[in-house]
């Protein structure tokens, strides 16, 4: 074997008339995830001091893709931050919301990437912004010369606990949520929960649909915070207001994530299907594609929980009760339980059809057994999503009688 070459004699055979070779590597991954509120102050130097091989010094520059929504609220306290710090930032604004969650965005940080002339290896591309903005640049950065470092610092609830903790990034193709991708982490994540004030309570609801998730496969504890300060803690915009909220904000925040990242670590190429983590974005991804703009991510994901827990009660893993303290404390975190895609023939039947093709052949459908476990089923029928159509209908109208007049025809049987 000749040294250093990386793979050995023994891996060198003959097949058929020439020579093979198989190669083998293993890469290590490793990125932070640190929790750092108000960091743009100028006092916090999580920003300079952690980034291990990059560590930010004054005399450096770097390249910024902010959410256009995000700088508009938070650009001046971020220019003065680097300013007071010797930094010399290019700020890149970009419209990053679902509708131009898209190709083009992709090719617009790229163009900034080359206009910027990054050094590939040595400038962290920051992206400031929520899931989508996350989602761009790191698949931009990813593609961007086979691959440069980018840290986040995500500005929307859904940012803070879910997508800018894992490794995944994307932008969505025709009618194909997320259809385009990589697996590309960060090199750091800072979770600053300052940004939440500004954001809207329609998009604060909208990431509890994904800590509702995570609740729901994995913790009756996480739900009972939800079902006790959820509604509280959505109105301070997690920010800590009084003691009481600052405890149950922060309960809810880390162990939404620390329960996401148990999920994600020993699974984080997604060589197994049978992911937890994919609960609610079974049916979502087709009636939050076939909606936009009407249902936002959070949204579709409640509405696939909502269509679940039916299915779940139908097979008896869940009980009826346990069912309505789930559309209770989606109810009382602003969240739907209903949208009239799911009347829409052959709907489900087609986003299951293709979240098969997703999971290479089968379901693997994670549904809720009672409240904060789960388990992994194959064999969801056609009739049985129907039924289900028609039992949610039913319990969100009993409970929520002032509600039934939003809802359309149901032609589930069509
Ligand atoms: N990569 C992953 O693992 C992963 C996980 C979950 C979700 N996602 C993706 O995340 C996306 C949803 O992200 P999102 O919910 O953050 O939506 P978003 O990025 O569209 O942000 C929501 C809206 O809020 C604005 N905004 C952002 N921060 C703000 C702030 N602090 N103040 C005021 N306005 C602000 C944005 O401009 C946008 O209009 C989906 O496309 C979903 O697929 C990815
Ligand atoms: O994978 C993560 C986070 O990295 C999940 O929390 C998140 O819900 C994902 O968006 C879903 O699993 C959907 O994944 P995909 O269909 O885009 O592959
Ligand atoms: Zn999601």
């Amino acid at each position: 074997m000749r040294s250093g070459v990386g793979f050995s004699q023994g891996l060198r055979r003959k097949l058929g008339d020439g020579p093979a070779w198989t190669v083998e590597a293993l890469r290590q991954v490793r990125y932070q995830v640190i929790q750092s509120d108000n960091l743009f102050s100028p006092d916090n130097r999580h920003l300079l001091d952690s980034s291990e091989d990059t560590p930010l010094r004054s005399g450096d520059r770097r390249l910024i893709i902010i959410d256009s929504n995000v700088d508009s609220h938070h650009g001046d306290r971020i220019r003065h931050y680097f300013d007071h710090h010797g930094v010399a930032v290019t700020i890149v604004p970009l419209r990053a919301d679902e509708l131009v969650k898209e190709w083009d965005s992709v090719s617009r940080v790229v163009d900034a990437m080359n206009e910027f002339t990054l050094d590939r290896r040595r400038e962290p591309v920051l992206a400031i912004g929520g899931g989508v903005l996350t989602d761009i640049v790191g698949f931009a950065a990813s593609l961007y010369r086979r691959g440069t470092p980018y840290v986040r610092i995500p500005t929307t609830l859904v940012g803070l606990v879910d997508a800018g903790v894992g490794i995944k990034t994307g932008v969505n193709y025709g009618a194909g949520k997320n259809r385009l991708g990589t697996y590309a982490p960060a090199t750091v994540t800072f979770l600053d929960r300052s940004f939440l004030r500004t954001l809207d309570l329609r998009h604060i609801s909208n990431g509890l649909a994904e800590i509702l998730k995570m609740a729901l496969i994995r913790s009756e504890d996480l739900f009972a915070l939800l079902e006790s300060h959820g509604t509280a803690v959505r109105a301070d915009r997690f920010q800590g207001s009084t003691g009481e909220l600052a405890g149950a904000g922060d309960a809810i925040i880390s162990e939404a994530i620390h329960l996401m990242l148990e999920e994600l670590h020993p699974n984080l190429w997604e060589s197994v299907l049978e992911r937890s983590v994919d609960y609610g974005h079974t049916f979502s991804p087709t009636i939050e594609m076939h909606t936009l703009p009407e249902l936002l991510h959070g949204e579709a994901v409640m509405i696939d929980m909502a269509v679940t827990t039916a299915l779940a009660t139908l097979r008896g893993d869940m009980s009826e009760k346990q069912a309505e303290r789930v559309y209770t404390v989606a109810s009382t975190l602003g969240l739907p339980l209903w949208n009239d895609a799911l009347a829409v023939p052959s709907l489900l039947k087609d986003a299951l059809q293709d979240t098969v093709r997703h999971r290479d052949g089968q379901q693997r459908l994670p549904l809720p057994l009672g409240i904060g476990r789960h388990h992994f089923v194959n064999d969801v029928t056609e009739t049985e999503l129907r039924e289900a159509v028609r039992l949610l209908r039913r319990q969100v109208q009993d409970l929520f009688p002032a509600h039934a007049d939003r809802f359309g025809p149901l032609q589930v049987d069509a």
